[in-house]
Order: C-alpha cells, then sequence, then structure tokens
C-alpha cells in the first residue's frame, strides 16, 4: 500500500492546547493536567485512507518564551 508522509508543525502561545489537540490525534487522551512543552515534542500517526497510507509526522513546539527552540530548529519540509 502507499504511504504519505506529512509533516505537521504546531506554533503559537503558551496554554492555547497544542499539546493537547496531539494528544488528542495521536492517542485520543485528554490530560488536564499536561506539562508546558519544553523545546518541541514530536509524535507520529499513521492513518489510512481509502488506499493510501498517511503517516503524520507532527512537531509540538514550546509556546513559552524561555522554553522556546529558535525558530531555525523547526525541520524544513514542513507541510502544515
Ligand atoms: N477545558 C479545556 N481545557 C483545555 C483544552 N485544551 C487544552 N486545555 C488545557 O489548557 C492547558 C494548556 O494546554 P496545552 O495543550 O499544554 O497548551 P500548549 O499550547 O501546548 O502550551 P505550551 O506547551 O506551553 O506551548 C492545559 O491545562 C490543558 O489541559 C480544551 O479544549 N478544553
Amino acid at each position: 500500500m502507499a504511504q504519505r508522509e506529512l509533516k505537521i508543525c504546531l506554533l503559537g502561545d503558551t496554554g492555547v492546547g497544542k499539546s493537547s489537540i496531539v494528544w488528542r490525534f495521536v492517542e485520543d487522551s485528554f490530560d488536564p493536567n499536561i506539562n508546558p512543552t519544553i523545546g518541541a515534542s514530536f509524535m507520529t500517526k499513521t492513518v489510512q485512507y481509502q488506499n493510501e497510507l498517511h503517516k503524520f509526522l507532527i512537531w509540538d513546539m514550546a509556546g513559552q518564551e524561555r522554553l522556546e527552540l529558535y525558530r531555525s530548529d523547526i525541520p524544513p519540509g514542513i507541510t502544515g
């Protein structure tokens, strides 16, 4: 079966729910006590749609300024 890779990067202010959206998508769970992201976290999920596998590679970037990576650390080839 064909497989496509989709690179997704979440950026935004701290506390707006970036990590929670990723957890809901990847694990279908919600943690009201989730910790702020330090630097960045990386998760993957593969979803079958019709005759193709779609592999999502997701970078969740820290929103707190003091925990941020430099913008130049954002991985190349992001599609969304
Ligand atoms: N009630 C409610 N709380 C939410 C929702 N989404 C996120 N939260 C809460 O909002 C807080 C911040 O959520 P995060 O997902 O850590 O936000 P973030 O944008 O990733 O924050 P940083 O990691 O600091 O960049 C947490 O306490 C979450 O549990 C939602 O849809 N409803």
